[in-house]
């Protein structure tokens, strides 16, 4: 259970600066085994944001993909997660939300944290035209179109922005779209930082292996049947008991072909009886409901 001892304020001065009394109360309260996964290699925005709300010298564990960072919170082997679930201009990250339907999972924090861009080069190099070939996440791609379309250069994409950087080690004619602290990681030069399309902003999920009924949000996953008004009388309880939904996303299921999963979040606590009771209304319409608990959500900036 989050422990209301915790002062949101405290929390966010956490992560502009960083507070190490802090952070140990929070590995100390919550973790039972204190390792912290996220998607590697070294240098990725989810290390970025793991370093900002941890701290350095922490026991981080790079993981291959957001599925084993989720596996590895759900088996217990790892005490946090840290999970890319959305971003403003690409949308879902459709790995996390595969992985949060398949493991079972709580959420401790929601974090909005703004990703700033680079095009990142071997030190020699200095002009764009060397560039043939760029590397990245998909979804840093799509943060980036605009620019990137101006390149003379083919896509490829990686498992992640640090995984890139990666790559083009020792290629000139390679870039990536990274941060600047992966390519300070590796000795590689960001030739031009602030590449995305517009303010761009990534929310990362802190996730355990427990579920909690305290915070500002609740996340759920839900499949309806596939009939006239099915999503209209799940959403109605909310609408009843005027609770904000702040995020919301449908992915086809694998179960059935067509049939749809929802992934909703809304502005309310478990605590709370409004909160509880709609659920409980979502419960009898829903053919497949996960809850995965309450959390705060806190903004980087
Ligand atoms: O590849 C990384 O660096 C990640 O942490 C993943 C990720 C994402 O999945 O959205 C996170 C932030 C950026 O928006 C781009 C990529």
């Amino acid at each position: 259970m989050m422990s209301k001892a915790i002062d949101d304020n405290v929390l966010s001065n956490a992560i502009m600066g960083i507070n190490e009394p802090l952070l140990l109360r929070i590995i100390n309260e919550y973790v039972s085994n204190g390792s912290i996964a996220f998607l590697g290699p070294s240098g990725s925005y989810s290390h970025e944001v793991a370093i900002r709300l941890f701290g350095t010298n922490k026991p981080f564990r790079p993981m291959r993909s957001v599925g084993d960072v989720v596996k590895c919170v759900f088996n217990s082997d790892c005490g946090l997660g840290i999970v890319p679930i959305e971003n403003n201009l690409a949308g879902v990250v459709g790995d996390s939300m595969d992985a949060l339907i398949r493991w079972d999972v709580g959420i401790k924090y929601s974090v909005e944290y703004r990703v700033s861009l680079c095009l990142v080069v071997n030190e020699e190099v200095n002009d764009l035209s060397e560039i043939t070939e760029l590397y990245s996440h998909p979804h840093a791609i799509m943060e980036a179109m605009d620019f990137i379309t101006r390149l003379n250069a083919s896509i490829n994409y990686t498992q992640s922005t640090s995984e890139a950087l990666e790559k083009i080690k020792g290629h000139r004619n390679r870039a990536a779209v990274a941060s600047k602290f992966g390519a300070r990681l590796r000795g590689l030069k960001a030739l031009m930082c602030g590449i995305e399309d517009r303010p761009n902003y990534t929310r990362f999920l802190i996730i355990t292996r427990n579920k909690s009924t305290i915070g500002d949000r609740t996340l759920l996953i839900f499949s309806v049947s596939n009939r006239p008004g099915s999503l209209y009388n799940a959403l109605k309880p909310f609408a009843e008991k005027e609770i904000n939904l702040s995020m919301i996303y449908s992915k086809p299921n694998r179960q059935s072909p067509w049939g749809y999963d929802f992934l909703l979040e809304m502005e309310c606590q478990l605590e709370d009886e409004d909160c509880n009771n709609a659920l409980r209304q979502l419960g009898g319409v829903t053919t497949y409901l996960k809850v995965l608990g309450s959390y705060r959500h806190l903004r980087t900036e």
